[in-house]
């Protein structure tokens, strides 16, 4: 039976000694791009290194393609392409020594199917990893783990020292991706941009908790930006607030679009109503106390 399902996730904790991920749980199904943000030490990485089985779980349960994963499980291990930072090739052999050498820890490696991909994205296959660029790199990578047919795609800041074409050009072949291969994709990175064009869920973190996760247009019709003098800040009911901070020009904070900011008619013109994008969301969202008036004299 064809499972829909690329992952589900139940109550995953990490335990340790200075930081606990908690009680994380979400499922994507496939066709369809996860982006997970947070600020630096929010728990992106281990998350997703709990996700590919690098870490061992300190509780809960992950399911890939409808299989219960245990770290060890190397056949469900293999329904996941995880790429991440790390370079796990031989830097001396040609991509395709490496993808066969590599390539034959896998059931399912099909070399045609990996020597077509490096067709398709440029690259020559008799060039060693050290003489790519950092782009080239990555669609290796992602040559390479497509090869194995995954049912999950695990990106771990995949577009961090890429410059803005060569992201661009990531971005589209991924967005293809989801659609030609029967696959969902998670992608944690810290450039906001990027998950603007591609996803259609996001999750964010904040300090080891899922603290939100909803589709991209959910969460960006779930806020506003308000902008206004700083004078009339002290008159405004403070429960509109997510959290403000004070600009150059007066303060600028984020609410909640929906019943609280209707209702404030005897304000409304003094005031400016945005949109927010996703990096506006993440900042107001993860500042510490609520609502904060954060840098005001
Ligand atoms: N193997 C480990 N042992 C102990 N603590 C760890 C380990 N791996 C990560 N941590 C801790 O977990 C916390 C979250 O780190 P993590 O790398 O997951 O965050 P991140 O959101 O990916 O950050 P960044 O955006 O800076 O990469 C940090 O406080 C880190 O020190």
């Amino acid at each position: 039976m064809q499972v829909n399902e690329a992952i589900r996730v139940e109550n995953l904790s990490k335990n340790f000694r200075k930081f606990n991920l908690s009680d994380i749980s979400f499922s994507l199904d496939k066709g369809f791009i996860m982006g997970i943000i947070g600020r630096n030490g929010a728990g992106k990485t281990t998350l997703m290194k709990l996700l590919y089985g690098v870490y061992t779980k300190s509780q809960g349960e992950v399911y890939i393609d409808g299989k219960r994963f245990y770290k060890k499980d190397y056949k469900v291990r293999q329904r996941i392409g995880y790429i991440a930072e790390e370079d796990r090739f031989l830097l001396e052999k040609t991509l395709l020594e490496n993808a066969k050498a590599f390539g034959s820890l896998y059931d399912q490696f099909d070399v045609d199917y990996f020597k077509e991909l490096l067709c398709k994205y440029n690259l020559d296959e008799e060039k060693t990893p050290d003489q790519l660029s950092k782009g080239m790199k990555i669609k290796f990578q992602l040559a390479f783990v497509l090869a194995n047919h995954p049912k999950l795609l695990l990106l771990d800041e995949p577009t961090g020292g890429l410059d803005p074409i060569f992201r661009q050009e990531f971005l589209g072949i991924l967005q293809g991706l989801v659609e030609e291969e029967n696959m969902g994709v998670i992608i944690s990175t810290h450039i906001t941009t990027d998950l603007d064009k591609i996803a259609d869920y996001i999750m964010i973190l904040d300090k080891g908790k899922m603290i939100s996760l909803s589709t991209k247009e959910e969460l960006m019709d779930e806020y506003r930006l308000i902008k206004g003098p700083r004078e009339i800040l002290r008159s405004l009911p403070k429960e509109i607030f997510i959290s403000v901070k004070s600009t150059n020009s007066g303060f600028e904070g984020l609410a909640h679009h929906s019943k609280k900011i209707a209702g404030q008619e005897e304000w409304l013109h003094k005031i400016v109503i945005e949109n927010p994008d996703l990096s506006d969301i993440l900042y107001y969202l993860t500042q510490t106390s609520y609502p904060k008036i954060s840098g005001s004299s």
